[in-house]
């Protein structure tokens, strides 16, 4: 994970918050109404519902004039009923207007809400501590940044004007039947009611099988980013194998949850639309209309108005559906949305002293203890260290030892579960999360570079510094050579996430940073991990120049590039079990002195070598 100081972003309030790793993400979202989120637009999507059943009640009256028009015309044939024609061109026009204003205001709300919470969100990821970026995953987290907040989009943008209408025009139509003719009006309603009624009894399960769906659509999701991402892995290994099976597994349950929701709901549903198309209404209100004009009951206009109108109320219904499910579908965005906003903030502790005790050491870790989560056993147990000013102090350890845990701590990528981390003697939770940044330089195994120009990634770390200044780091970090001879210089845009320049160059563009942020405290992990044997030199000279007169913590597995460091630690389980300097660790003859042999034997290794034992063990 590639990290620079600035990404932890804007200075905070003061109060207190402990930071833990146990923001891992619930193993079953809660359902969330859309409706709070919405609280910064909701003013125009009332507006946009508003003219929205203006929409409705236009359209209403289309149809009430037309019958209107018709009564008058059958009642005396000769004369034409202008006014009446001129209020329904009139409506129409209203109807079609209110619908477009209604549109627009609704896609203006959403597209000033899109942008609110992608600001918030983004603003919320930039306050929260690192551990949680990490544990969440950069993949779950750009996904809530851009398809959640799209499919808010989509549901303000498109489905608040359809509430508006799917409640006014029922109730309007019903009114309207009912002064048109009660009895025909009830024949309306015993249609819809009998709809229902069927709809409702087919979604009696409905929740359980959205749940189901959504569950095996996510696994679905999964499976095919895994069988991607892992492409090479996969040809490399399995062909394809297991992890098609999984990903054929996903698919499979999927197909089972999609057939017995079918096959539970398929039938009702399908019959409940038949009994809710215009069909079987239309056919019950013509019928009953005949017997009733027959018997002289019922104005033809009035019989006429009832058979326009009739259909709307059940009409209406479906967007009501539509609106449920999509309710249901933007409900899981929210949970997802509501949780990145929630997450807790790193904060500073007010409750903890500021003032620094005299000759405090740069940084000490004083008995501390920490845990990813309360049911994982400590990653760190009992560390206590200091280190002097202008020292450099190597981690070294077996695998999982908990080094680059403690480089982690310091930047609070998470906070101690016991004890306490000192910067010149005070508590790094006491500090201000920005001041905390300001003291202390990283580079990780991987520098994240931005798809900007060279010279814009190096003055990341100082956005004032002058071409002059930037030029100097780049030179003292050993990167200047190699980006002159770059077609544009300093001017080269690097391509997304630096994919243009090599392992090694990438680092030293993160070293010329650091050097430019010119922070005393200075925290490498691996940061050769990913260099070429081109580039290890000039960038082993590079870190060397970064390194001098500043306080040093590094984790490195080469053990060459900590050779000459004041203090060696040596990591096991997440304890300090030797401490001293290479001479005096060899000397001890414990754990470091087998790391080294173990190291000295890996670099005289060479293929050469090592091929005749495999290949003798091979032949057995
Ligand atoms: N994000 C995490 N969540 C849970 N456990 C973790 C996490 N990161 C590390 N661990 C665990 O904490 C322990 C210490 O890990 P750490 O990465 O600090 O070791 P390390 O000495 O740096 O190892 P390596 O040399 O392989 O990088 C290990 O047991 C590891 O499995």
């Amino acid at each position: 994970m590639a990290m620079d100081g600035q990404a932890l972003g804007p200075r905070q309030d003061t109060s207190r918050q402990d930071t833990s790793p146990q923001d891992a993400p619930p193993a079953r979202r809660r359902r969330v109404s859309p409706w709070g989120i919405l609280k910064p637009v909701r003013p125009r999507i009332w507006l946009a519902m508003a003219i929205s059943a203006g929409s409705a009640l236009f359209t209403l009256a289309v149809m009430v004039l037309l019958m209107a028009a018709v009564g008058q015309l059958a009642a005396e044939p000769g004369s034409l009923p202008w006014g009446l024609f001129a209020g329904v061109v009139i409506c129409t026009i209203g109807a079609y207007v209110a619908r477009l204003g209604a549109f627009n205001q609704a896609h203006y709300a959403a597209f000033r809400l899109e942008r609110l919470l992608r600001n918030g969100l983004a603003a919320r990821l930039a306050r929260v501590p690192l551990g949680y970026v990490e544990t969440q995953g950069a993949g779950a987290l750009a996904k809530v940044i851009h398809d959640d907040v799209k499919a808010l989009h989509v549901f303000v943008a498109d489905s608040t004007p359809l509430y508006a209408r799917a409640y006014v025009t029922p109730v309007v139509t019903l009114a309207v039947l009912l002064w048109l003719d009660w009895r025909l009006a009830l024949v309306t309603l015993a249609v819809l009611g009998l709809g229902y009624g069927i709809l409702t009894r087919a979604q009696r399960r409905r929740r359980d099988m959205v749940r189901a769906y959504n569950a095996a659509r996510e696994k679905v999701s999964a499976a095919v980013v895994e069988y991607v991402q892992a492409m090479p892995v996969v040809r490399n290994f399995d062909s394809g194998q297991q992890s098609f099976g999984r990903y054929q597994a996903a698919l499979d349950g999927y197909l089972k949850v999609m057939l017995d929701w079918y096959r539970a709901a398929g039938f009702p549903a399908r019959f409940s639309w038949l009994v809710l198309s215009p069909m079987p209404t239309l056919t019950l209100v013509l019928g009953a209309g005949l017997i009733l004009t027959a018997a002289g009951d019922l104005e033809m206009s009035r019989w006429l108005g009832v058979l326009l109108i009739c259909t709307g109320m059940a009409e209406a219904m479906m967007p009501m559906m539509m609106l449920r499910h999509m309710i249901e579908k933007v409900s899981l965005s929210v949970a997802r949305i509501e949780e990145v906003m929630q997450a807790r903030e790193l904060e500073r502790r007010a409750d903890l002293p500021v003032a620094a005790p005299e000759g405090a050491p740069a940084l000490s870790f004083e008995g501390v203890r920490f845990a990813y989560g309360p049911d994982l056993a400590p990653a760190l147990r009992d560390v206590s260290f200091a280190v002097a000013q202008g020292s450099v102090t190597a981690l070294v350890g077996p695998s999982g030892a908990g080094k680059t845990t403690v480089a982690r701590l310091i930047p609070r990528f998470w906070d101690v579960t016991a004890g306490r981390i000192c910067l010149d003697g005070t508590d790094i939770r006491a500090l201000a999360p920005d001041d905390l940044l300001e003291k202390v330089a990283f580079v990780f195994q991987e520098s994240f570079l931005f798809a900007d120009t060279i010279a814009g990634n190096i003055r990341i770390g100082r956005p004032d510094a002058s071409d002059e200044q930037v030029i100097a780091a780049a030179r003292a970090a050993q990167a200047d050579g190699f980006i002159r001879a770059l077609p544009q210089g300093y001017d080269t845009p690097v391509g997304e996430r630096g994919v243009f320049l090599s392992g090694g160059q990438r680092q030293r563009i993160a070293i010329a940073r650091a050097l430019l942020q010119d922070r005393p405290l200075l925290v490498l992990d691996e940061a050769t991990a990913f260099a070429d044997p081109e580039n290890e030199a000039e960038l082993i000279a590079a870190l060397s120049e970064l390194m001098r007169g500043r306080t040093v913590i590094m984790v490195a597995h080469r053990l060459a590039t900590i050779r000459d460091a004041d203090q060696i630690l040596v990591f096991e389980r997440g304890r300090i079990a030797e401490r001293g300097s290479h001479d005096a660790l060899l000397e001890a003859g414990g754990t470091y002195a087998r790391l080294w042999q173990n190291y000295e034997k890996a670099q005289s290794w060479s293929l050469g070598a090592a091929r005749a034992p495999v290949t003798a063990e091979v032949a057995r």
